[in-house]
């Protein structure tokens, strides 16, 4: 248990390089299975999908998730079927995330803006910061239309509950234990900071509901629109109360921000890292798009092959969700190794992607290695940033168009480098573990503009 609940549970999982690619760990109470090769990943995201497509049941998840109501948390079975429906068809379909190009192209515009500001100054900039609040900004305008009074008190529990939520809890290791319910703080914190989260969220749909008695039609409908007229339309099987509302609603920030923020500023500072692979990637924006727009948005995008290496290769090295958790349904047998219904299981993203059985000097950041076209779609075990199968990242277009568009702006408008007497932090890879795993010391930079964005910012 000391091993593997430290601070960096994915890297501490390691272990398998000496015990295989199927390891048993006892957490606490919790058999556990941590799945550590592409092999073995298949046999468990694909050959044997549906046996594993449960997610663990915890404390924690299960104030959050409202007793497995949301999408993430939810056990396998027909609640989570019609919710993932719901998901996949009315709030994350390409329809709905080309409908938003327009939150992504303002946002990002705003930032470039922002940075011009900072860089005409001199002025060092903490890009850490600056993608994290993009991509709250962004989420908060696609689900709640823009900002709203709570707004700021709402993400900020958010934070609190994805901190409680990251890593291993004393009382999800020991469910069993009254003492150790009693002695750690983990239960208590979470209903608490749920508690607010519920309460924000009431009074924004109550808000919302009345302004939508006095409009008709589903024009600029945000995600809460949507989910509220589902709700009045009330013909699911399952109908969607407050709460189940509320809980979909986290689902989505827990999935869109921190993670997306992460994989930009990782992006970022591998190529600052390596000035060969930033002077080419930014040879390839320059090159193909030759108009001067102030901010480049979907339509350019698709001709950027590199940009597209550049992201693949920052998430087999920094994958933010390291370690994907699923549950066996049923009893089966992998690898001739029995795993009996309701255990626990980690797929080891990041151990599988550093695996150098698949990837040659795993690692470095070599973005080249992605020529031969493997993606992240969930069909190379080797690569699984958003998982594969039934339980699959629903979000996966959601957050490569603003990482696609964030990125290409980045480097089309500015030219990046350390700050002269950049501390030794700044070269520190050290990771911090998180809902999903970001560099331990923001990332701090200097930003010249290019010749063009100086040329659009002066008229
Ligand atoms: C860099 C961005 C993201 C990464 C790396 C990521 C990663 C993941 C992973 C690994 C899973 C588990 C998959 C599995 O069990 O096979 C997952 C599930 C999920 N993600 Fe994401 N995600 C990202 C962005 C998003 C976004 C933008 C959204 C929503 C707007 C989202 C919503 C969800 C939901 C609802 C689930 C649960 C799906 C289910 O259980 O059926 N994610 N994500």
């Amino acid at each position: 248990l000391h091993h593997v609940a430290s601070v960096l549970p994915h890297r501490r999982m390691d272990m398998s390089r000496r015990h295989g690619p199927l390891m048993h760990l006892q957490l606490g109470e919790v058999p556990t299975m941590v799945v550590s090769s592409a092999e073995a990943a298949a046999l468990v995201m694909k050959t044997n999908d549906l046996s594993f497509a449960g997610r663990p049941r915890t404390v924690t998840t299960d104030i959050f998730g409202c007793a497995g109501k949301d999408i993430g948390f939810a056990p396998y079975g027909d609640h989570w079927r019609q919710m993932r429906k719901v998901c996949i068809v009315e709030l994350l379909s390409s329809k709905q995330v080309k409908r938003m190009e327009g939150i992504r192209a303002e946002e990002v515009g705003n930032l470039m803006r922002s940075i011009a500001a900072a860089a005409s100054t001199g002025a060092t900039i903490n890009l850490s910061q600056k993608v994290a609040a993009l991509s709250n900004d962004v989420v908060t305008r696609a689900v709640f239309g823009g900002k709203f009074a709570q707004q700021g008190e709402y993400l900020r529990e958010l934070g609190e509950a994805f901190r409680l939520m990251s890593g291993f809890c004393p009382v999800d290791l020991f469910p069993s234990s009254r003492l150790v319910r009693w002695l750690s703080n983990g239960e208590r914190d979470a209903k608490r900071s749920h508690g607010r989260i519920e309460r924000i969220i009431i009074d924004v749909m109550e808000g919302r509901k009345a302004e939508r008695a006095a409009s008709v039609g589903t024009d600029g409908e945000d995600l809460l629109d949507v989910l509220l007229r589902l709700q009045q339309q009330d013909s699911l099987e399952f109908p969607l109360t407050t709460d189940i509302i509320g809980a979909v609603l986290f689902d989505i920030f827990a999935g869109a921000t921190e993670n997306t923020a992460t994989v930009l500023a990782w992006a970022m500072w591998e190529l600052v890292r390596s000035p060969e692979t930033m002077a080419k990637a930014q040879q390839e924006v320059r090159d193909v798009l030759v108009e001067d727009l102030a901010v480049f948005t979907d339509r350019d995008l698709t001709k950027l092959q590199y940009m597209q290496m550049i992201i693949n290769e920052t998430f087999r090295l920094h994958p933010p969700a390291a370690l994907v958790p699923r549950m066996c349904r049923e009893d089966c047998t992998i690898m001739g190794y029995d795993i009996p219904k309701g255990t626990n299981v980690f797929i080891n993203v990041f151990a599988i992607a550093q695996d150098p059985a698949c990837w040659d000097n795993p690692g470095e950041f070599k973005p080249d290695r992605f020529e031969n076209n493997v993606n992240y779609n969930g069909t190379y075990f080797e690569f699984i940033p958003f998982g594969a199968g039934r339980r699959q990242c629903p979000g996966i277009q959601f957050s490569s168009s603003l990482m696609e568009m964030a990125l290409t702006n980045f480097l089309y408008h500015f030219n990046w480098k350390l700050p002269d007497g950049a501390s030794l932090t700044s070269f520190d890879m050290s990771e911090k573990f998180g809902l999903a795993i970001s560099r331990k010391y923001d990332q701090k930079l200097r930003a010249t503009p290019h010749a063009c964005f100086k040329a659009m910012s002066s008229k």
